[in-house]
């Protein structure tokens, strides 16, 4: 029986190419509202790439993109999309607060030309709160480690208060305890109906808020199905040879009451 959850977003034969080089080639992905997502894939599969080209920060050379059914080249509602980028383009000298920082992601939900009013204040409030960072609030950025400043790029995604919050490798470098704080506030956003995609290689704490899995591989899927675990630190599925071929999943979404399943490409 076809699904009746709307899709938050849409990618129908998308092909990204680099100096000719494809990337992702006719890549199909139907995500639906209230899905967490794992987007795995080795280093170079192209994971970075899709989330860019979904956001509209790199050229797809074909293919079709929707975020809330509307085609990406025309959707104007960005504070419904949050993003996390990959903390190795984040620069921490830059000299605002922590607090200047988080504002940024609520700028979207703002009226123009006006003043922050209190709802504007208390989500920027709630989101540092969120990820433990209140007592450094109105210190710079440059203050803070590595950790504390994903912490706060991870607020700033919050503060719009999106319904697409997409991350990409947002455990990378985090210590055990921001983890686990990560994995509580992606439980609270699912909570709130929330959609999720997240690039990883592991997920740690995140894995059981993990429900579906799309394995990239040679510029396609290789992959679409239940979280059924991944090998430590090799970011291959469980259901994936050690050499990458694709064996049926153990159980589809279809044996998983509750559970999505987007039929990956043949191969
Ligand atoms: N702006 C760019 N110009 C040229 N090549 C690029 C560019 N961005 C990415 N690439 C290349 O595209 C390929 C896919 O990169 P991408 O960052 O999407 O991979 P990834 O799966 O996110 O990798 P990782 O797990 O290492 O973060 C890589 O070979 C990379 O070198």
């Amino acid at each position: 029986m076809p699904d009746k959850t709307p899709p938050v977003l849409d990618v129908d034969g998308l092909t990204v190419a680099y100096d000719r080089h494809p990337v992702l080639d006719g890549l199909d992905l139907t995500v639906r509202q209230g899905e967490s997502v794992a987007l795995t894939g080795s280093n170079g599969s192209g994971k970075s790439t899709l989330i860019k080209a979904v956001l509209g920060l790199t050229a797809a050379q074909s293919g079709a993109i929707r975020l809330f059914g509307t085609d990406r080249r025309r959707f104007k509602s960005h504070s419904r999309v949050g993003y996390v980028p990959q903390r190795s383009t984040l620069h921490g000298n830059i000299p605002v607060t922590v607090k200047e920082t988080v504002a940024a992601g609520r700028l979207n939900r703002r009226l123009p030309g006006l003043p922050p009013r209190a709802a504007d204040r208390r989500a920027v409030r709630d989101a540092i709160a969120s990820v433990d960072l209140a007592e450094l609030a109105d210190r710079p950025m440059s203050d803070l480690s590595g950790g504390q400043q994903q912490r706060a790029y991870i607020a700033r995604a919050l503060a719009g208060e999106p319904e697409l919050l997409i991350m990409d490798e947002p455990t990378v470098g985090v210590d055990a305890g921001t983890q686990e704080l990560l994995a509580r506030v992606v439980a609270d956003r699912l909570d709130h109906g929330c959609t999720l995609l997240l690039v990883t290689h592991e997920t740690g704490p995140l894995n059981g808020y993990l429900t579906r899995t799309v394995h990239l591989h040679g510029g396609e899927k290789a992959y679409d199905g239940p979280t059924i675990g991944l090998h430590g630190h090799d970011d291959e599925p469980a259901c994936l040879h050690p050499g990458g071929e694709a064996e049926a999943p153990a159980a589809t979404a279809h044996d998983v009451p509750g559970q999505l399943f987007e039929k990956g490409r043949d191969r």
